[in-house]
């Protein structure tokens, strides 16, 4: 009971702020440029405002959270890499020296590694140990976790937004590390859309063709074992989802509850904020896309969310690599903003 309380009141998001928006769309309409020329950066000052409530938004400090977790499906076979991946780059995440972690030093971005569920024992230097279980069960033969499972995730991620806010951290990027886990993110990307499994799985690391047929055969496999509700969001998470993937329902849910925009990654990410928006619909209008990753499912997800991505790059690494690189766009949207003239003080009427 008091669990579903805490649950009720993480979905209560405040609605987005229309006069803030209104005033920074006046405000971009009369820096000294043609209307409308920034593009997709005006767009991002404008939503930034209806998130946060100010005109000219701060988002000096931004952080990324990266939230880990293994897969029992990995037993069948269904990533191109070994299991063992994970925990090797948890030590790699550790050492500054992953993807993510080199990007987000790079472009100025806090990092905050969490295990919530892979099965490396002990954890390295700053990792953040939030493990709810050593990995998820097999899902090709029954629940990848339980319910409360599930809901101990989702409060990992939810408790680290909100440590975020209290820290004046102002934009988050949201990203994971699970080998095996584009097939359970595909699982639960069939469940929510309702979406042919054929349509929605992709090669995740590199599968070949023999691969990508078993991956795609585990996945309708496990959808059939387990019959997740498409209404109950935390059901699909529970039965073909992963404890990274509901940790990253629960930080988004956070985030937006808190108003602290969040930019999404890839595949994974994306269905976890499908999740969080299935649970409140108000969670989407404080929600970002950075690229459109090489797997077949993320286009159908964006497009279902209506978030356009900001960057083409062809990527499908994961990590939160493509939230992070989306960064710099962000700084350059809320500087066009903050400091190019307006037409009146260059003496013309826009
Ligand atoms: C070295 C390495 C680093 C990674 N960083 C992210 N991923 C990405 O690949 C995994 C998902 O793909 P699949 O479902 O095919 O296993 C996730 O960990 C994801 O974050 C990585 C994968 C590897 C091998
Ligand atoms: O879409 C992603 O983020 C992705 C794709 C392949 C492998 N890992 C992640």
């Amino acid at each position: 009971m008091e669990k579903d309380q805490w649950l009720k009141g993480l979905m209560e998001i405040p609605v987005t702020d229309e006069k803030a928006e209104k005033e920074a769309r006046n405000h971009m309409d009369q820096l000294t440029k043609p209307l409308g020329a920034l593009g997709d950066l005006e767009e991002i000052v404008i939503r930034l405002a209806g998130i946060t409530g100010e005109t000219v938004p701060d988002i000096e400090r931004k952080g990324v959270a990266v939230f880990c977790g293994d897969h029992g499906v990995t037993e069948e076979g269904v990533s191109a890499y070994p299991a063992e991946v994970t925990g090797l780059m948890i030590g790699n995440f550790s050492r500054g020296k992953a993807a993510v972690t080199v990007l987000a030093r790079r472009f100025g971005a806090e990092v905050s590694v969490v295990d919530v569920g892979s099965r490396l024992e002990p954890l390295p230097e700053g990792v953040l140990d939030r493990k709810v279980r050593f990995g998820t069960a097999n899902m090709a033969r029954g629940p990848a976790m339980t319910r409360e499972e599930t809901l101990k995730a989702l409060r990992v991620g939810a408790d680290l937004a909100l440590q975020w806010k209290e820290n004046g951290i102002q934009l988050a990027a949201v990203g994971e590390m699970g080998i095996g886990n584009t097939t359970s993110a595909s699982a639960v990307a069939a469940v929510l859309t309702g979406k042919p499994v054929r349509e929605l799985t992709g090669r995740g690391t590199g599968l070949d063709d023999d691969g990508l047929e078993r991956k795609r055969e585990v996945i309708t496999r496990s959808l059939e074992v387990n019959r997740p509700d498409p209404a109950d969001p935390l059901d699909g998470l529970a039965k073909v989802g992963g404890l990274e993937i509901a940790a990253m329902t629960g930080f988004i849910l956070g985030a937006a509850r808190h108003r602290l925009p969040v930019v999404v990654d890839g595949l994974i990410s994306t269905v976890a904020a499908l999740a969080a928006v299935r649970l409140a619909p108000g969670v989407r209008a404080c929600l970002f896309a950075s690229h459109r990753s090489a797997e077949p499912a993320h286009g159908v997800l964006l497009e279902d969310l209506g978030l356009k991505p900001l960057i083409t790059a062809g990527m499908r690494l994961g990590e939160g690599s493509g939230a992070v690189l989306a960064f710099p766009l962000f700084d350059g949207a809320v500087t066009t903003a903050k400091e190019m003239a307006t037409f009146s003080e260059l003496g013309l009427n826009g």
